[in-house]
């Protein structure tokens, strides 16, 4: 027990916390200025290290990256062992440590938190912790300081798998501790032999034209177009441009990347005329969101966009077309596959979209903003399907669901075999195979889309034409304590201070369509305000009354 208060000590001392730095862990982890992480991701290494003690020994993970941030910022998340965000009851004690202003100060609530816990320091006990970066320059020297906190505990192990999109990271420990192959390599074969197994499955008389093959993808200069790059010499059937690779030619995120693209709307840098009229998809920079677009004319900065409501859609119906297919016209008692079907978004989702896919008879949950309240709302059905307006998302597929899909097709393939249930059936197969279990990921859900829209025959237009967005504005409001603000109902109404959701409801009656709502953000110091109305100048109207109102209660 002696070594070990003196590693923690030891690694504590290492990165010295500057005076006033205060951490906290948000929805997006620990994110700051690179070159001032140092002391944060050091600790985040002791709780990862922690963590993984406390689940036995499995793997747990630990990704550098600030995401969508420019490039000078960093920042560091941990992986839980299912490959999801890590627990959230962990985060008060990863704020705790990030902000102990001693190596004292930490080692007294390291040893509190480890025996609340039950957690046996120094015990003999195994622990690893996956490493894995972006392409960020204070990358490398973060990396170091992760390690020598995962080392701090005695016993732990820190693996570095290199540089890697966040979303493969989530794979790889998720993967690992299902004992399943984990390596980058069996990502990428799995990847790409389950988007040749869906594309083997596009019915005959629905082959691409040129014009569908082509696909143009701004990697945001970041780690996903570098990925990208990598795998799309080994995918037939698609015709892959990428721009914004990450081999140079721009700086990361830097009016580009898909954040860029889904707030400002208008054309990412590298790209040209000859883009014009193509379908092109954007990764945000560590590759866990995705978003489309298509350039209107070479004249014009505009695009047509394709959110993540929009991507989230399109899943839906697919998904619900092989469950249709499954099922022919057999009634509720006599399903072959009965399949709990959960659709979830949040507030930000456009109300077109939440009225589409109520439209087609489903019901749709709302959970707060962040991946963590999706993702664990998903989790709950046979498949759920959860995706933020900004991209990020991904298809669940319960295991007891994936089991009874495999029982089935085997089943097709002795009786009817080739026949469109057995092959609707194969398509979800491959469609869990390929989308990531784990987190939203850009190029898994890219090729998901593809693969989709050749199946469907569809062009990028018939995929907008599904629903019109409705016009919406987004403001930021700087106030004096944006935690002053108290929501309910997913975020969808104000219950402090008190008054203020009266003066937003009746803004929002003098609109058609129009919805508004304010919520303190996880990951900057702003309350949001969202409007939405059936025109561009409504929502922005809407959008401001409430911004006032905001600013005049809160200051
Ligand atoms: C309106 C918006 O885009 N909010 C983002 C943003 O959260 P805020 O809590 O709104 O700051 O960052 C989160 C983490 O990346 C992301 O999950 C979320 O969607
Ligand atoms: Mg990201």
């Amino acid at each position: 027990m002696a070594e070990q208060r003196a590693a923690l000590l030891a690694a504590a001392s290492l990165f010295p916390v500057p005076d006033g730095a205060r951490f906290s862990y948000g929805t997006a982890g620990f994110r700051a200025e690179g070159s001032t992480m140092g002391p944060a991701v050091c600790r985040a290494g002791m709780v990862a290290a922690l963590r993984s003690v406390k689940l036995g020994g499995a793997a747990v993970g630990l990704v550098l990256t600030a995401s969508h941030n420019p490039l000078r910022d960093n920042g560091v998340k941990i992986v839980d062992e299912d490959g999801g965000m890590m627990s959230q009851d962990w985060e008060p004690f990863a704020d705790a440590l990030a902000n102990a202003p001693n190596p004292d100060a930490l080692l007294q609530i390291v040893l509190k938190f480890a025996k609340d816990e039950d957690i046996r320091l120094g015990e003999g006990h195994s622990a690893q912790v996956l490493l894995a970066r972006d392409t960020r320059p204070t990358g490398e020297y973060l990396l170091d300081a992760a390690v020598k906190g995962v080392n701090a505990v005695i016993g732990a192990v820190a693996l570095d798998m290199g540089i890697l999109t966040t979303p493969q990271l989530h794979w790889i420990v998720r993967c690992k501790n299902k004992g399943l192959k984990a390596s980058e390599m069996d990502y990428f074969t799995q990847v790409i032999d389950s988007f040749r197994c869906l594309l083997k499955l596009v019915p005959k008389d629905k082959g691409a034209d040129v014009m569908n093959n082509r696909l143009v993808v701004d990697g945001a200069n970041g780690i996903g177009g570098l990925k990208l790059e990598e795998i799309k010499a080994r995918i037939s059937g698609l015709d892959i441009h990428v721009r914004n690779s990450g081999n140079g030619e721009g700086i990361l995120n830097e009016r580009c990347g898909a954040d860029f693209v889904q707030k400002e709307k208008v054309v990412p840098l590298g790209f040209g005329p000859e883009d014009v009229g193509f379908r092109c998809a954007s990764f945000d920079g560590d590759a866990d969101r995705l978003v489309y677009f298509r350039i209107v004319s070479s004249t014009d900065t505009r695009i047509d966009l394709v959110d993540g409501d929009k991507i989230l859609s399109l899943f839906v119906l697919f998904v619900r077309e092989q469950i249709d297919i499954i099922n022919g016209n057999n009634d509720e008692g006599n399903k072959v596959l009965p399949t709990r079907f959960g659709v979830i978004q949040t507030a930000y989702a456009n109300g077109a979209s939440t009225d589409f896919l109520e439209n087609l008879g489903l019901e749709v949950v709302f959970t707060s903003t962040g991946v963590k309240y999706l993702h664990k709302k998903s989790l709950e059905y046979d498949i759920g399907i959860y995706f933020e307006a900004n991209g990020h998302g991904t298809v669940l597929f319960s295991d007891h669901f994936v089991s009874q899909l495999e029982s089935l097709t085997s089943e097709f393939s002795l009786k009817a075999s080739g026949s469109s249930q057995h092959q609707a059936a194969m398509r979800l197969l491959a469609a869990s195979q390929l989308i990531n279990q784990a987190v939203g990921d850009a190029l898994s859900g890219m090729l998901l889309v593809e693969a989709i829209l050749q199946y469907k025959g569809w062009s990028f237009q018939n995929w907008c034409d599904i629903y019109t967005d409705l016009p919406s504005r987004q403001l930021k409001v700087k106030v004096q304590d944006r935690t002053a603000i108290v929501t309910t109902d997913a975020e969808r109404r104000v219950c402090q201070p008190s008054g203020l959701q009266e003066l937003i409801d009746g803004e929002i009656a003098n609109y058609s369509h129009g919805r508004c709502f304010v919520r303190p953000s996880g990951t900057e110091d702003v309350v949001r305000v969202y409007a939405e109305a059936s025109t561009e100048e409504a929502a922005n109207s809407l959008a401001k009354q409430v911004a006032q109102h905001v600013e005049r209660i809160l200051g």
